[in-house]
């Protein structure tokens, strides 16, 4: 396969506006050669609904480097270190240098989240109503919004920050994870928006200078919203607290802004790779030197299981470590909710059927295809249940295979190496049908939405491209 194959395959089915993220993503994401031959072999479809607007071959060109800039730069890079034609500021692009804080302003503020407010529960209201006197009067302040699975804290925020955006200032929403970034509308992992790097220590700081575009969209920023902090390592919050010390110039927490954190430490803590108990605990906000600063807004009203009060005290009784164990980590769940484990497949092809029933007939539907799933604890159990799924999915079936190289003396292991399905890297046989859903494995532009762990409808397929 070849990176040309691919984008003459996604013009064929793509508007131009697609396949100029889809270059935008080659250069980002794949190793490439010969860049500027595969830009100009590509351009003509990649500015063909710009011709309805402009006929001046030069121009079109610029507006296509234009967008491609763009998209790179909201992808954290930068269009001159790939050797693409220079731009010309031809529409006296002043703003360019805070694309940060106009990309923030755009967000658009959606009626149906300003409408939350009216329907707050009294304690939602009570931690609305406090955290708004704050940035209405620039009082600084860290909040944190505990609540258990389902009380509402990404309901509040919605409210939140729709209100504060509707009044004109800036509300930054960011997250631990790409796919909850989804969830709030202008929403981004906190690693990205705030350039937190990777690798942490005590004295690590955010990797943007006091000049750039970050640094001006936080210095404008009335309220920062930071979502499932509680899987965040607590050096990832103090560095940002570092850099906001250094470009606001001011002791305070978070520079003298008002921070609003939220997560919940009964759900799945962050990751530390081969970590005990103790290690992942000493890891988390609640062993940081902030936690006794925050001011915590507690929610306990289940909002998501009020048709069911049994089972949502039955959750807040494991996640608070009450409810009786078998050993230490087990505890019994309720009979109606398990299918007994059988060694044959009835079983597991009883769970397919009673949380996917009539798949046949709802296959098309991207209702009823969103709104279920079967999780799985093992890689390998996974794969087997994406097997079944696929081969009961209806259509015909398309065979993708990786393409991976290898560096050291493995050729003889290739197709060892292959079987394994290792964390976080894709299988290497991939089978698709039209309709069924996939799960994005990389943050390709968070702002449209599209990073790791959202879930996307194959619509149709080449060998080289998907459209999804
Ligand atoms: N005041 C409210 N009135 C009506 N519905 C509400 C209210 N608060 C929350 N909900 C609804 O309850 C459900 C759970 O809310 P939400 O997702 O905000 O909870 P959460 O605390 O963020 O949950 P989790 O920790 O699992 O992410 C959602 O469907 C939301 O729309």
């Amino acid at each position: 396969m070849t990176l040309d194959d691919c984008l003459t395959e996604a013009a064929t089915f793509q508007m131009p506006c697609d396949l100029r993220r889809l270059f935008a993503t080659i250069l980002v994401l794949c190793e490439k050669t010969q860049i500027r031959q595969l830009c100009d072999k590509h351009l003509a479809s990649m500015c063909e609904d710009y011709h309805r607007t402009q006929s001046n071959e030069v121009a079109l060109e610029q507006m296509v480097f234009r967008d491609i800039r763009d998209l790179l730069q909201s992808m954290g890079k930068d269009i001159k270190s790939y050797g693409l034609p220079d731009l010309v500021d031809i529409y006296g692009d002043s703003d360019v240098e805070y694309k940060e804080v106009t990309e923030e302003r755009q967000v658009e503020v959606d009626q149906e989240h300003l409408d939350i407010f009216s329907r707050l529960s009294t304690e939602q209201l009570a931690g609305f109503n406090d955290i708004m006197d704050h940035v209405t009067n620039q009082k600084s302040q860290i909040f944190f919004v505990d609540g258990p699975g389902g009380t509402g804290k990404t309901y509040l925020y919605k409210a939140l920050l729709a209100k504060v955006r509707s009044m004109g200032p800036i509300a930054i929403a960011t997250t631990t994870l790409g796919i909850t970034a989804s969830i709030m509308p202008g929403g981004r992992t906190a690693h990205s928006r705030y350039k937190i790097p990777i690798k942490l220590t005590h004295n690590s700081m955010c990797s943007f200078t006091k000049q750039s575009g970050t640094a001006e969209l936080l210095k404008q920023a009335s309220l920062l919203i930071w979502y499932e902090v509680a899987m965040t390592k607590s050096l990832a919050v103090q560095t940002l607290d570092g850099s906001l010390h250094d470009i606001m110039e001011c002791a305070l927490p978070f520079g003298g802004k008002v921070a609003v954190f939220g997560g919940d430490f009964r759900q799945v803590l962050l990751v530390v790779t081969r970590g005990t108990r103790a290690q992942i605990t000493h890891a988390t906000l609640l062993r940081s030197y902030l936690w006794e600063m925050i001011c915590k807004i507690r929610l306990m009203r289940n909002m998501r299981a009020q048709t069911k009060p049994w089972f949502s005290k039955y959750l807040l009784r494991i996640s608070n470590g009450t409810e009786k164990t078998i050993g230490d980590d087990y505890v019994c769940l309720p009979e109606d909710i398990v299918i007994t484990y059988t060694k044959d497949e009835k079983q597991v092809n009883k769970l397919i059927e009673d949380v996917f029933p009539s798949l046949h007939t709802n296959a098309m539907s991207r209702e009823y295809m969103s709104t279920r799933a079967i999780l799985s604890t093992k890689n390998e159990h996974v794969d087997d249940l994406n097997d079944k799924m696929i081969s009961r999915f209806p259509g015909e079936e398309k065979v993708y295979h990786s393409f991976d190289s290898i560096e050291d003396d493995f050729e003889n292991n290739i197709d060892f190496l292959n079987s394994n399905t290792p964390n976080g890297l894709p299988p290497h046989v991939l089978k698709v049908k039209i309709n069924c859903p996939i799960i994005m494995l990389r943050n390709l532009d968070p702002h449209n939405g599209l990073c790791n762990g959202t879930w996307l409808m194959m619509r149709a397929f080449q060998d080289n491209a998907i459209d999804a």
